[in-house]
């Protein structure tokens, strides 16, 4: 079928009362992104659907890539014809022709808003239904749950015609609910809470923290890789490189074994933090899991985020690994996150770490660090790439980006 036109149903955004016009015209760019080697289509974002018209641009292959943009609750691609019933019979008959199976039932349902139209919405079902049941040999009406309902729209220009839905990812447009940092290692758990963030209408930046020589340039490179596999999902992403390598150093030296870790995420969320105010964030997103690793207890959680009252979403906290592992498969993020590069934390992490650290102790360790300076110099350090949907565009310079903060 050749069809013309896509039109895109939203699904909750339609509640959102005076903010419903942001709402789709965020969700008219994220389309366009989307489809930006589509470059013919046009875009009409109305109040209760968007429409897409193809001019010739193939339906088969922006299907897939609708299918990921959220904020869309479903889409029928759509025949147009003019507003002739000789041409509408025809388009009726020949969609029901290559639709048609044995014993298959069928029903028209029309609507219109064009009120002059000669035929209204029964009167319309009554030709049309009954143009396919001569034309069409075996096929049978049927008015509950037929297996082809066959919508027809008049509108004031044209007659639409589309008999399928297809479900969209759900959700709010990226960049709707404002702009969180997400922790990015090059783990399964953090780039799959990235996407469930997404998936709310949160515009990611990236923030990953390496320690090279400890860390390899390969580990730098598989966060990025993760970062590219979510833009498709909401375009461009900013990653910011925080250089850790002298906290990590400082810390194994001046604090015992077993609050290293307690003390070295504290140091990972002080500095997230910062860059979250820097860059004018409201949150801050993590791939923490409930029970997974010794970071991750709710003691630990509580000595850990001591550092911040900014709120700190985990989108997978109560999630099994193996759920968390089908939804890495599911967005194209685990073959990835399974490549062999260490994280600065499992570098670092001592042989059995505090799983409930005591925060007075916790604290006082801590006082053993220069904390501020530390991070400064970390601050200084930070390295600002963009990652696009074809891999990375060169590095912002530091003096461009915050050149009101330094
Ligand atoms: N190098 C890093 N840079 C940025 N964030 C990190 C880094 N290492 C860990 N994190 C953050 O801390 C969270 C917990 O990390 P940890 O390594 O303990 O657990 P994990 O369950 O293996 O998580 P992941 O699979 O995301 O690596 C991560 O999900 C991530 O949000």
């Amino acid at each position: 079928m050749k069809y013309t036109e896509i039109m895109v149903r939203y699904g909750e955004l339609s509640t959102k009362g005076k903010n419903r016009k942001r709402f789709i015209q965020q969700l008219a760019k994220n389309i366009r992104l989307a489809l930006v080697d589509f470059p013919k289509i046009k875009i009409i974002a109305e109040r209760d659907r968007t429409h897409l018209l193809l001019n010739g641009e193939d339906s088969d292959l922006l299907i897939p890539e609708l299918k990921k943009v959220f904020g869309i609750q479903s889409f029928s691609p759509v025949v147009r014809v003019e507003k002739d019933l000789e041409e509408m019979k025809k388009m009726a008959v020949s969609i029901v022709r290559e639709q048609f199976f044995e014993g298959m039932t069928f029903k028209i349902t029309s609507k219109r808003s064009d009120h002059d139209f000669e035929l209204d919405t029964t009167g319309l079902n009554q030709f049309l239904g009954s143009a396919v049941f001569n034309k069409v040999e075996g096929i049978q009406a049927k008015m509950k749950k037929p297996d082809l309902d066959l919508r027809v729209e008049v509108r004031m220009d044209a007659v639409y015609f589309s008999f399928e839905t297809i479900k969209g990812a759900g959700g709010l447009p990226v960049a709707t609910s404002g702009r969180g940092m997400l922790m990015l290692s090059g783990g399964i758990d953090s780039p799959v809470a990235g996407y469930l963030a997404m998936k709310r209408g949160v515009e990611l930046e990236m923030v990953h923290f390496a320690s090279p020589p400890y860390t390899s340039a390969g580990a730098l490179q598989k966060a990025k890789d993760l970062t590219q596999k979510l833009t498709v999902f909401g375009g461009n992403i900013q990653f910011i490189e925080v250089p850790f390598t002298e906290i990590q150093e400082e810390i194994k030296a001046k604090a015992p074994e077993a609050y290293l870790m307690t003390i070295t995420r504290r140091m990972m969320m002080r500095l997230t933090d910062k860059i979250r105010q820097m860059r004018k964030g409201y949150v801050i997103i993590n791939g923490e899991s409930l029970g997974q690793v010794a970071s991750q207890t709710l003691e630990s959680m509580q000595a850990i985020n001591d550092v911040t009252t900014t709120p700190v979403i985990r989108p997978v906290v109560t999630m099994d690994k193996l759920e968390i592992i089908e939804l890495s498969q599911k967005i194209d993020t685990f073959e990835i996150s399974i490549q062999p590069f260490e994280d600065c934390c499992t570098i670092f992490s001592p042989a059995s770490p505090k799983t409930r650290p005591n925060l007075e102790l916790t604290r006082e360790y801590e006082a053993r660090l220069d904390i501020e300076g530390l991070i400064e110099r970390a601050i200084a350090g930070l390295k600002i790439s963009e990652i696009t949907p074809l891999g990375e565009v060169g590095n912002v310079r530091l003096e461009d980006e915050f050149e009101d903060l330094l």
